[in-house]
């Protein structure tokens, strides 16, 4: 402990140093620390932050929890991808830091996300949610694997800070997360589940179906909203424990600002990015999971048999190679999806992999895959304006990419579905499905529900 103080101290010292009147700056310090629940440590956070992120990845080897807003970085419209690209840039070239390990998700990393769709108006429901936010965190605790855990702290340093005082300071705020006492979450009772405009949804599925057969689109992805209403506000530590304990390969998420919280189990990744290695994936088609092994084995063949499934499918692959052959080299892509099984519905997918060229970093990526005909169709700007226009709710950062950053331009992002917003003692929830020719509305309206149930079943619903 007393050695970590004095290097801490001295970091400090370091960038005061270097630091001009009225300048600042930002000194990241990490450390090993010893085990500790996420969650506990999520709902530590939650008592002294009213700001606050949670990440899981869904092959469960990293875990991140973010406390409290440091530095913020907003960007606007079409141009907030680059705009976080070029700040974020300046920024982590900026900082004074240390970091014991070359692991992903230690050390100086921004967490955040953004809108689905750059020209629309964000509205009422997501008025804590700018066009595209991310931040450094006062403090991350990050999670390898078992007994491999991390302690990173950020600070401001400015001119006329001592490193004593700026120490003492840290000190206490640490020691007020690990004491922080293990509390028991109480039941929470649903008064009210309401789907949105239904029978509105059902016509814009066919409205897109007609566009679709006239030749103007190929593929549009559709969304519906549930809304879900409980008797006491919303414990986010206890959905999030729920969504660990039941979404297996999933990326399990949360996004806290003040009074609203954006949270979900995806089990769609849109891209990692880890020492020039690229991971994104095709994630489109699906179907439900059987009831019995066999029942189930039956559903996975068919699914991947059925033409209209792998039609949904291929429009996706066939963007994502196109989009990333300029910025990649090593483009690896399977012929054939396989079947990636999730607890109430079973997906086609195509993992994607290559070598990102020199100069390019994760936001290139993220720039150009945004929205995938996953999530938007194809063409791309023909369904996105057809979704701004017909689709009854506001995306806001549903089917969005949400994940983090480091220093060296390492990260990942996942696609923001099976998600919600939930406020206080509501929560929207949203879930869309592809529309190709062959789409039978009814089909697309029982696809969307079993999209909303890993969400709906943790906040007490169905
Ligand atoms: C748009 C969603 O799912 C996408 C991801 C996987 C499968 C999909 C489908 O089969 O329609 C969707 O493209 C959602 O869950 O809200
Ligand atoms: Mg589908």
């Amino acid at each position: 402990m007393v050695t970590e103080i004095k290097e801490l101290q001295q970091l400090i010292q370091k960038a005061l140093d270097d630091i001009g009147e009225g300048q600042q700056k930002l000194v990241s310090y990490t450390k090993k620390v010893e085990q500790f629940d996420a969650i506990h440590f999520f709902q530590a956070v939650r008592k002294s932050y009213t700001k606050s992120a949670f990440w899981h990845t869904a092959d469960n080897s990293l875990t991140l929890v973010a406390a409290g807003e440091l530095i913020k970085v907003n960007g606007n419209g079409k141009k907030r991808i680059e705009q976080t690209k070029a700040a974020l840039g300046k920024m982590f070239a900026e900082a004074v830091t240390y970091c014991p390990v070359k692991k992903k998700g230690t050390g100086l990393l921004v967490l955040g996300g953004m809108n689905f769709d750059s020209k629309q108006e964000n509205g009422a429901l997501w008025k804590d949610f700018p066009d595209s936010e991310f931040f450094v965190p006062e403090f991350l605790f990050s999670q390898l694997e078992e007994n491999d855990y991390y302690l990173t702290t950020n600070l401001l340093v400015r001119h006329k800070d001592h490193a004593d005082t700026v120490v003492k300071e840290y000190m206490k705020k640490e020691a007020a997360l690990w004491n922080y006492p293990i509390c028991h979450f109480t039941d929470n009772k649903l008064i009210n589940e309401e789907e949105v405009a239904t029978h509105e949804w059902k016509n814009v599925v066919q409205r897109a179906k007609n566009l679709i057969r006239e030749g103007i689109a190929e593929k549009i992805v559709l969304a519906r909203e549930l809304r879900i209403k409980a008797a006491d506000d919303f414990e986010i530590a206890h959905v999030l424990k729920r969504l660990l304990q039941t979404q297996a390969n999933s990326y399990v998420f949360a996004y806290v600002r003040e009074k609203s919280c954006f949270i979900g189990a995806t089990p769609e990744r849109l891209v990692r990015v880890e020492n020039e290695q690229l991971l994104t994936t095709c994630l489109a088609g699906s179907a439900p999971r059987g009831k019995t092994p066999d029942e189930d084995e039956q559903i996975r063949y068919g699914l991947l048999q059925d033409p209209k499934n792998i039609e949904e499918h291929q429009f996706v692959v066939k963007m994502i190679k196109e989009s990333i052959a300029p910025y990649c080299k090593q483009l690896n892509i399977p012929k054939k999806p396989v079947v990636y099984p999730l607890k109430n519905i079973q997906h086609l997918y195509t993992p994607v992999t290559a070598k990102l060229e020199q100069h390019f970093t994760i936001f290139d990526i993220v720039q150009k895959l945004h929205p995938t005909p996953a999530l938007g169709g194809t063409p791309t700007e023909t369904a996105l304006a057809f979704i701004r226009e017909q689709e009854p709710l506001n995306r806001g950062w549903y089917g969005a990419p949400i994940g983090w950053v480091d220093q060296q331009m390492n990260g990942e992002f996942a696609v923001a579905i099976r998600s919600g917003l939930i406020s206080g003692n509501e929560a929207s929830i949203f879930a869309g499905c592809g529309i190709v020719k062959d789409s039978d509305i009814e089909a697309e309206f029982e696809e969307t529900s079993l999209k909303f149930l890993p969400m709906q079943t943790v906040l007490g619903g169905k």
